[in-house]
This record gives C-alpha cells, sequence and structure tokens, in this order.
C-alpha cells in the first residue's frame, strides 16, 4: 500500500482526508505542522505528499522548498484556497506536481493522486522530455482540422497537445514561430507563469529541421543551486560526494536538438558562467570531468520577469543576455486575449473528457460570460485546471457556475464590492494596458439576481453578505471565516453554494 503524508493544521481535514484515502486503500500519515512533517520526512518515505498552502508554523514555499531539497523526488500536491491561485502557480514552478483548490471534491483528489503516482519520475523533475500529448490528436508535425464554430474561428491547428486558433494574438504568435523556426536563433520567450511559454517553445522545435531530435525542457526555477551544474552538465562519478555513477546533463541529451530553459533568471551565477562558454564556444565539461564534449544544441529561453530587469537588478549577467538576445517573443496573458479564453477552454474540456472518459459538451452561456470575465491569475494553467476541476463536477452535457470555484463564478460580484484583501490580491495582476477585460478594471453595476424579489432571496442575500465580508476579513480562509460568523466550514460551504444555486435558478 502506498503512503499519502497530509500535511494541514486543520485537523478535520485531515480526518476527513484519511478516512477518504484509507477507504481506496491508501496508508495515510498526517502533520499538522511544517515542523512535524520535516520530522516524519526524516524517518519515513510516502509516496506522495500533499500539503495545505497555509501552515501555521511556514508558508507552503518554504516547506517545498526544503521537501525539494532533501526529497527531490516526492510528488507534492499542494492544496489551496482559490484566493492563493497566484501563490499556488508560483509555487508549481518550484517543483510541485500539481495543486487542488479547496473545498476539495473527491474525484478530483483521486484523479491527482493517481496522476501524481504514476508521473513517470523525470516529469516530477526539473528535466522534462517531450510529454505524450493527452489528447488523440496528430503527436508529430502539425494538422489543421475544422473546428466546430466555424465562424468564429475557421482555423485551428491542433499540434500536438497543443492549440493556435486564428485570433490576432495567435496569428502574431504563430508568425513569430515560424520566423524563427528554421533558424538557428536562441529565442527568449517572456510571458507570465502559466501563459504558455513552454508550448511555444515546442512548437518553435517541432516546425525547425531539428524536430525528430531531442527537445529537452528544464524548469531552472526548481534546481538547487548545488544539483543545477551536475543536471545541466551532467557529472563524473566521484566527481561529488553523492555522485555515486556518471549522468548524463540535460545538455548532452539534447544534443542535436533544442533545450529549453524555463525561468533563465533563477540560475546562480556561477552557472551562468559556465552557460556563457556553452553559448560561446558550443562545448561542455561535465562536473569533475577533463574532456570537452561538443554541443549543437538550439536554445530557447522562457522568463516570467522581463530578462533586462533581471540584468538591470544585477540577477543575471549582461554578456549571456546579449548572447541570448537574438530573438524574442512575447505571450501576453490570457486575459488580455478574451477572444482566446473560449477557444482553449473548448479545447480543455475536449481533453479532459478524453482523460477521464467523460462526456461533458460544453460550457453554459452564463459560464462563458463568467469566463470572458474573468482576470485568469494563473493564464492557460488556471483555466485548464478549472475546466478539469468543473468537468469532474459536472453530470450533465453542460458546465453550470455551480461546478466553478466560488470565486470565480461570483467574480463580477467580488469586483463591485471591493474591500482591501480583494484590492490588493487583483491589483497586483492588473496590466498597465487599457486592453484588460472591464470587469476588472471598472466598478461595475452588480449584476440583479432573483433574490431581490423574493423574500427568501433578501435574507439569503443577507447572509451572503456577511459571508463575504467574514472570507474578505481573512483572506479568504474558509476555516477562519466559518469561526468568525460562529458556523462550521460545512456549512459555510452550504451556504455558500446555497447562494450560487438560488442565483442560477
Ligand atoms: N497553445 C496551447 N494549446 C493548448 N494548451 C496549451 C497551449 N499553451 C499552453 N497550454 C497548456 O497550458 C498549461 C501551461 O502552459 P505552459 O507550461 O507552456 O506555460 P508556461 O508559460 O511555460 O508556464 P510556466 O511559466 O509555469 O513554466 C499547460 O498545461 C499547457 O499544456
Amino acid at each position: 500500500m502506498q503512503t499519502i503524508l497530509i500535511i494541514d493544521d486543520d485537523r478535520d481535514i485531515c480526518l476527513l482526508l484519511k478516512r477518504f484515502l484509507t477507504r481506496h486503500n491508501y496508508d495515510v500519515a498526517e502533520a499538522y505542522s511544517g515542523k512535524k512533517a520535516l520530522e516524519y520526512l526524516e524517518e519515513n518515505e510516502p509516496a506522495l505528499v500533499m500539503c495545505d498552502f497555509r501552515l501555521e508554523d511556514m508558508d507552503g514555499n518554504t516547506l517545498l522548498a526544503k521537501i525539494k531539497e532533501r526529497y527531490y523526488h516526492l510528488p507534492v500536491i499542494i492544496m489551496t484556497g482559490y484566493s492563493d491561485i497566484k501563490i499556488a502557480v508560483e509555487v508549481m514552478k518550484m517543483g510541485a506536481f500539481d495543486y487542488i483548490t479547496k473545498p476539495l471534491f473527491p474525484d478530483e483528489i483521486l484523479v491527482t493522486i493517481k496522476k501524481a503516482l504514476e508521473a513517470p519520475a523525470q516529469e516530477r523533475e526539473p528535466v522534462r522530455q517531450e510529454r505524450p500529448a493527452g489528447i488523440n490528436v496528430p503527436k508529430q508535425g502539425t494538422a489543421t482540422v475544422a473546428s466546430e464554430t466555424k465562424e468564429k474561428a475557421p482555423n485551428i491547428t491542433v499540434s500536438g497537445e497543443y492549440i493556435f486558433g486564428d485570433s490576432t494574438v495567435f496569428k502574431q504568435l504563430l508568425q513569430q514561430i515560424d520566423l524563427v523556426a528554421p533558424t538557428n536563433y536562441t529565442v527568449i520567450i517572456h510571458g507570465e507563469s502559466g501563459s504558455g511559454k513552454e508550448a511555444i517553445a515546442q512548437e518553435i522545435h517541432k516546425r525547425s529541421k531539428r524536430k525528430n531530435k531531442p527537445f529537452v525542457a528544464i524548469d531552472c526555477g526548481a534546481l538547487s543551486k548545488e544539483l543545477a551544474g551536475s543536471e545541466l552538465f551532467g557529472h563524473e562519478k566521484g566527481s561529488f560526494t553523492g555522485a555515486l555513477n556518471q549522468k548524463t546533463g540535460s545538455f548532452e541529451m539534447a544534443n542535436g536538438g533544442t533545450i529549453f530553459l524555463d525561468e533563465i533568471a533563477n540560475l546562480s551565477y556561477d552557472i551562468q558562467v559556465s552557460l556563457l562558454r556553452v553559448v560561446q564556444e558550443r562545448k561542455m565539461r561535465r562536473v569533475g570531468g577533463l574532456k570537452d564534449i561538443e554541443l549543437d544544441v538550439r536554445i530557447i529561453i522562457a522568463s516570467n520577469e522581463r530578462l533586462w530587469d533581471a540584468v538591470r537588478k544585477g540577477k543575471f549577467r549582461e554578456d549571456l543576455y546579449h548572447r541570448f538576445n537574438e530573438f524574442s517573443i512575447d505571450i501576453p496573458p490570457l486575459r488580455q486575449r478574451p477572444d482566446d479564453v473560449l477557444l482553449f477552454a473548448n479545447f480543455f474540456l475536449q481533453q479532459t473528457n478524453q482523460e477521464l472518459g467523460k462526456n461533458v459538451k460544453r460550457l453554459s452561456p452564463e459560464v462563458e460570460n463568467i469566463f470572458r470575465n474573468y482576470v485568469w491569475y494563473g493564464n492557460l494553467r488556471e483555466l485548464k485546471n478549472v475546466i478539469k476541476r468543473a468537468t469532474l463536477l459536472t453530470d450533465g452535457e453542460e458546465i453550470e457556475p455551480t461546478a466553478l470555484p466560488f470565486e470565480i463564478s461570483n467574480f463580477n460580484k467580488l469586483q463591485f464590492d471591493k474591500g482591501p484583501q480583494i484590492e490588493t490580491v487583483t491589483s497586483s495582476y492588473l496590466p498597465s494596458t487599457p486592453a484588460a477585460p472591464a470587469a476588472a478594471m471598472e466598478e461595475e453595476e452588480p449584476q440583479r439576481s432573483l433574490s431581490e424579489t423574493t423574500l427568501k432571496g433578501a435574507s439569503i442575500d443577507a447572509e451572503y453578505e456577511m459571508i463575504l465580508k467574514a472570507l474578505k476579513k481573512v483572506n479568504f480562509n474558509k476555516s477562519k471565516a466559518a469561526k468568525l460568523l460562529n458556523i462550521d466550514r460545512k456549512t459555510l460551504y452550504n451556504k455558500m453554494k446555497q447562494y450560487q444555486e438560488f442565483n442560477n435558478q
């Protein structure tokens, strides 16, 4: 039986999860604090960790960093409230396998656990070889398929697990890809977390002469300072304590093909020096090695922040920046591409149906509307996760607002009723360009609801206002909000659900 370590200071959640997972044949260990979890890990070897993001003694970032430093291959699933979505997305970058949002849903938990336990170790490591497509579309090369929504998007290109529509943004991206793909230029891809940088890098590779050679992606953000050299360049047996065997680094693995260095600005200064040599001389040495190895590798790099800003801050070497800066591609955040949101949403729905053997046909018009107006903090990754969860929760043919996280289905309301918490959370995402959707930028009229015309509705509305105030006060921590309102957490969830259902009547 595989053991899962649950880390949560909410003992009720631990208990519920333990009962549930035990019924599904997992062995469960619990830790109510980060410190206890680390103590447990010193003595035991669980197959998986499920960790709440907000622990009283340690935040999720710190704990995850400690776990990844010591138990590199151990998959970690982060559990978080939806209002923590930005942080959750960042945590993914630090090597979490996935995140799930509270309230937790049984099917979602099981699917995510299964995926994490079945994923080959390399998918959990910073180095990722090209992944198999999760959908039944051509894996190699590209294919143009007829779209179901023909008037809106007549030219949808599906390439492997990716889709490219015919909006202005897609057209520009594809033009740039086509321009640079046949060359050997190093490409810098800028874009927020989850905006599709790796997808673009893979597409450049697929459309290049190197397409039949390896594509190796490495997440520099997840590399520890100590291991980065050996991950990138490999090492000789005995070159340092723990180097029991010779190891081939990602550059050598990518020889002849393309290497994708994600989050490049996170590499230490020393590694940047070694990288400069590789870029200048096209050769490298393994750590502890004496022999030069010739390299023919195309380099594509990605960064969340503008690389030039990293240079100005002294985090990234200027000479390396100039070496890399041969061609750059900017991916706009999803909130600046409202036309593309539904295209991606429908694609992810189709993908999820295949993956989970479901047959949910479409999004309801209300959901489409919500999606168009929502500010997608975690970009495509967030949209994909929301669709996955909503598909799991949907038994009928259409995804309804009730299958969405509360924070998304009530997004307009939350924007209108601005409190200090929401303001801080949202403003850090708001783009400075005027292209952002109105819902996020302006105060809108609140949506008139059914509840305004009936007595039952009026009391639900009053309750809802109180719940909302409490939630904001505690930054959407549901357990704390329930305490503040003097009800239990389950009642709080039920009331939130009741409100959503009532307004969808
Ligand atoms: N064109 C696309 N079509 C379909 N899915 C896509 C596309 N682009 C990205 N995705 C999906 O969106 C998610 C995020 O994409 P990706 O990993 O490429 O983003 P990223 O910007 O590299 O993220 P990070 O900054 O976290 O490394 C992935 O699950 C990916 O499969």
